[in-house]
């Protein structure tokens, strides 16, 4: 469905307060209080145990979003605006894997290949990294950046976490505007140079479009259309985000 057109170690605590910046939401919305929060040991046990998200709608269980779109497609970006304006903890599965690099730990160097290569990391590494990660920002509103990637790293999110994301938002830009986006980051990152963004492409293409139209059959997918200013594609999720509930 979606074939044509493809689409810091990041546990911000996001400000409580609004942000002032010009590209700031014009649909902020101004009631989110947070909720009261159960003990931690009940949060982290309903988050990481398979009895998680069998409560038949556990009122206080987080809200997960997962932030999906093609490399280059503006999910970092826009996670930022997201944590900032709507108090979301912004979890990246690239920096987490980038940060796990970092540590000069053997799971980095075997990370570090794989990444070159534009290949999926196995599951069970980048689950466990969310996994930590999740239960250190102890937050109720989630969004997960850049997972999952494939059907593997879905299947095993469900199995250890034990529930499906709330939403999934997929930005869906071209791909010769991702490429020009890639080449221009300028982070020093090991995979942006033409020859991996190509394979990461076709990875998007076979592996993760998959994931999407999954999620589409269940009806969980809000697809934001990812090309424009930066600005312009936050006016696009600010609706949709002003739209939740959670
Ligand atoms: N709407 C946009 N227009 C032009 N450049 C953008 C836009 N959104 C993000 N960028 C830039 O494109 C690059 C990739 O964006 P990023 O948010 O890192 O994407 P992703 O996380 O999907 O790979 C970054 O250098 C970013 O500053
Ligand atoms: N769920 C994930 C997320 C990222 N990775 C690996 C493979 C990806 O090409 C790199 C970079 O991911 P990242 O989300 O930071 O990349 P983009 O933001 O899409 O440019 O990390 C992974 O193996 N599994
Ligand atoms: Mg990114």
């Amino acid at each position: 469905m979606w074939r044509r057109r493809l689409g810091a170690f990041l546990l911000r605590s996001p400000p409580s307060s609004s942000s002032t910046a010009a590209s700031s939401c014009q649909h902020r919305r101004h009631h989110l209080l947070p909720r009261e929060e159960p003990p931690a040991l009940n949060r982290l046990a309903r988050l990481f145990t398979s009895q998680a998200g069998s409560d038949g709608g556990n009122s206080q269980k987080p809200f997960i979003a997962f932030v999906l779109g093609g490399p280059g497609s503006g999910k970092g970006t826009q996670c930022t605006k997201i944590a900032l304006d709507f108090g979301f903890a912004h979890l990246s599965a690239g920096d987490l894997l980038r940060h796990e690099i970092a540590s000069g730990s053997e799971k980095g160097e075997l990370i570090v290949d794989i990444i070159k290569e534009g290949r999926i990391v196995p599951s069970e590494i980048t689950v466990e990294l969310i996994r930590k990660a999740m239960e250190a920002s102890n937050a109720n509103k989630v969004l997960i950046d850049g997972f999952p990637r494939c059907e593997e790293n879905r299947i095993a999110f469900e199995r250890i976490v034990g529930r499906e994301p709330d939403i999934v938002v997929f930005f869906d830009c071209p791909e010769d505007e991702m490429v020009k986006r890639l080449l221009g980051r300028n982070q020093g990152r090991v995979d942006d140079n033409i020859e991996t963004i190509k394979k990461r492409l076709k990875v998007f293409e076979s592996l993760n479009i998959p994931v999407i139209d999954y999620y589409s059959s269940r009806g969980k997918v809000r697809k934001i259309n990812a090309t424009g200013t930066a600005d312009e594609i936050f006016e696009a999720v600010c609706k949709l985000f002003s739209s939740l509930r959670f």
